[in-house]
């Protein structure tokens, strides 16, 4: 078998009293896209936050293709990109400045049009950041995640707070990584079983399951996704706490 893309072995980070990530492991193949499932606060970010080198663990161990992140960050920064939540940008730099600034970090990037094309922003290369839709933002964030031609990306929480159009474009965008290794964030059913070929579903900072979502509905006797997922992690996805504190 090759070597896995992502190795998670036992990982561990609190932030003061809060366990964000209890002993965490799932490996990554190369190619596929796997998604992280999980409801707010189950410690997704901060797993894939370790996964990118961006926060050090307080225990267990993470590669990314043989490298750990953060000691090998350099070397990582090569091979992965990374759109979290919410990226800052610099609010007066057209689409197409900020793509040739990241390209720029890269000894071989990807050219700026083919990267506009892939995230159907071409019509908007002379548009200031601060000038972009939401969704238009959260497609040049992937553009700008994939413009060191990284072997690994990381996507987290890409169609939250999009509107149905919006999603489906974004997921179009995604499928056309054939290439690449791809984590998804999400707290989406829909999204996963459209775009994940495996799905690890986290619940207070552990894998409470992990397979294909035909697996997952299997291995719980359930009649969907949404309810294998309830089943496995006694949660309801959807349900954040602001939610339940308005219900
Ligand atoms: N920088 C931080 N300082 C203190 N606590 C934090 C920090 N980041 C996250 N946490 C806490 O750690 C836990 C896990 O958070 P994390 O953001 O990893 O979860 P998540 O599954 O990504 O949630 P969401 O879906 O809301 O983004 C939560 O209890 C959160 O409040």
């Amino acid at each position: 078998m090759n070597r896995p893309a992502i190795r998670v072995e036992n990982l561990r980070k609190r932030y003061g009293d809060t366990v964000a990530v209890d002993d965490l492991s799932l490996r990554v193949e190369q190619g596929e896209v796997l998604g992280i499932l999980g409801t707010n606060g189950a410690g997704k970010t901060t797993t894939v936050e370790l996964i990118a080198g961006l926060r050090a663990p307080d225990g267990g161990r993470v590669t990314v293709m043989g490298l750990d992140p953060w000691r090998d960050r350099a070397a990582v920064r090569q091979i992965l990109g990374v759109q979290l939540q919410e990226a800052q940008l610099h609010d007066a730099l057209t689409v197409a400045e900020l793509v040739d600034l990241y390209r720029s970090f890269y000894p071989a990037p990807r050219p700026r049009d083919e990267l506009l094309e892939l995230v159907e922003l071409t019509k908007q290369r002379d548009t200031r950041f601060s000038r972009l839709s939401g969704g238009q933002a959260q497609r040049l964030s992937i553009a700008l995640a994939l413009a060191g031609r990284p072997r690994v990306v990381i996507l987290d929480e890409l169609t939250t707070g999009l509107d149905p159009r919006a999603r489906r474009r974004m997921w179009a965008t995604v499928e056309q990584l054939t290439e690449e290794t791809v984590v998804l964030v999400s707290h989406a059913m829909d999204e996963v079983e459209r775009l994940c070929d495996r799905v690890a579903l986290v619940r207070a900072g552990r894998v409470a399951a992990l397979g294909t979502p035909a697996e997952l509905v299997r291995t719980a006797g359930a009649a969907d996704l949404d309810e294998a997922f309830l089943a496995l992690t006694g949660e309801r996805l959807g349900e954040s706490e602001e939610e339940e504190e308005a219900a």
